[in-house]
């Protein structure tokens, strides 16, 4: 008897749909069905839906990645809309997490989307990221970027970094498995992790944001698409397995520099192979370890004890409708943010300027040392260090910043006035 039972053939997981719609990067040359297939059974996180999520994020969905988890505990700002690419005007206030699953749906519906609306912390990562292959960091701080690092190790998994600022930006692998296939421990196998990179982190003066420095949202366009493009790589085979930085510079010639890393190294806390000396991730303070966060108090309302060094938007307005002497406003943003907007007839010194030379700073021409002088810029951080800068130098008198800078003017004084 001949078995006339058809032979058994591996079910045809792409649809005749899914032929077409990726036809395009199908027929790529060490992509085939086979990258399709990967890409569909797939599953990437992206933790923060913000400017290097969204790029990614869209890339990814369009591609074919079979399942996608958006991890972000934040609400779609106006001043997201810039370069956060897959938030709306109508979706303002929305969590970000679920108006990024809204779009990637709209996209492609096929792909399987899991928002999560709390923030990445030191509790929740490991059960967070489990699930997935593969991690991109598309967040913005310090903290985050360590509590990545040490869950990718722990669980085994390439992380996907990018960072973007001004008009640079920044794209590394790290917990990269390595294609060099002559060490044998599976441990060696991988790539450096951003604590061999950066085993201390820098003060948290250095490390500035998006909203205090400014960015392209092109620019974050870049890295978030490479971002998506490593992942692609990496999950179907095409990446070389050799860790590299790339750094990119919009206004540098050439924009690209790539350098490539070193192996991990073997003192380090996290991957080395001298053994892991960080403690539990869950018990880990992250915060602390990079210096603690910006003080919240800082644009929120006066700290006990410095009431004589600072002003609220309000007091400022009735001191200057009031005072007989109209008293001096001293603006330290930088001149572009100065030419952007001011409160009338003040005077403008940069921080860095007046950081300095503190001492002659605040006296602009017809002005007596005694005067009343009132420092201001964008959210009340710098104005502080000016104050105290000032006070240090020798500056006597009333000498006080503005609490919440110009944001709080613009909400509590004079509604005209532009936030940015
Ligand atoms: N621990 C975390 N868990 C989840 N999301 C995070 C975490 N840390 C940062 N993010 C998110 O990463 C994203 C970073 O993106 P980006 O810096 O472009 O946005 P932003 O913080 O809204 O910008 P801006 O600084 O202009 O207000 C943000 O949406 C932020 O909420
Ligand atoms: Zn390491």
């Amino acid at each position: 008897m001949f078995d006339t039972s058809p032979s058994v053939e591996p079910a045809p997981q792409l649809s005749l749909e899914d032929y077409r719609r990726y036809g395009r990067q199908m027929i790529l040359d060490g992509f085939g069905l086979e990258g399709q297939l990967k890409l569909h059974q797939a599953s990437v996180v992206i933790v923060g839906a913000g400017g290097l999520g969204c790029p990614a994020l869209q890339y990814l969905a369009a591609a074919g990645v079979g399942t996608i988890g958006v991890i972000d505990h934040d609400v779609v700002e106006m001043s997201n809309l810039q370069r956060q690419v897959l938030h709306t005007e109508a979706r303002v206030g929305i969590p970000k997490a679920l108006s990024a699953a809204e779009a990637i749906r709209q996209l492609n519906s096929h792909v399987k989307v899991n928002p999560v609306t709390i923030a990445l912390t030191a509790e929740n990562a490991l059960e967070l990221l489990a699930p997935y292959d593969l991690i991109l960091d598309c967040t913005d701080n310090l903290p985050t970027r360590y509590l990545l690092s040490d869950t990718a190790v722990q669980l085994g998994k390439p992380l996907v970094s990018g960072a973007a600022q001004q008009f640079e930006g920044q794209l590394c692998t790290y917990n990269l498995p390595l294609k060099d296939d002559c060490e044998k421990n599976e441990e060696a196998r991988r790539g450096p992790c951003f604590r061999c990179l950066f085993p201390k982190p820098p003060a948290p003066e250095l490390a500035g944001s998006c909203e205090e420095l400014g960015v392209l949202g092109a620019v974050t366009g870049v890295v978030g698409n490479l971002q998506a493009l490593e992942a692609i790589k990496i999950l179907t085979g095409l990446h070389d397995g050799k860790p590299s930085l790339l750094m990119f510079s919009a206004l540098g010639m050439p924009p690209f520099r790539s350098v490539k890393l070193r192996a991990k190294r073997a003192t380090c806390p996290a991957c080395g192979i001298e053994g892991a000396k960080v403690g539990k991730i869950e018990e880990t303070d992250y915060v602390a370890f990079c210096g603690g966060g910006r003080p919240d108090w800082v644009a929120k309302g006066l700290v006990e004890g410095t009431r004589d060094s600072r002003i609220r938007a309000k007091e400022l307005k009735s001191a200057l409708d009031h005072a007989e002497r109209r008293p001096r406003i001293l603006d330290v943003r930088s001149r572009t943010e100065f030419g952007i907007c001011h409160i009338p007839g003040s005077m403008n010194v940069p921080i860095k300027e007046l950081l300095a030379n503190p001492s002659s700073a605040g006296l602009g021409a017809g002005s007596a040392d005694g005067d009343e002088l009132y420092v201001v810029c964008r959210l009340g951080n710098d104005s502080q260090v000016a104050v105290d800068a000032m006070r240090s130098a020798g500056k006597t008198g009333v000498v006080k910043d503005l609490v919440g800078g110009l944001q709080a003017w613009a909400r509590e004084v004079d509604k005209s006035f532009p936030i940015y």
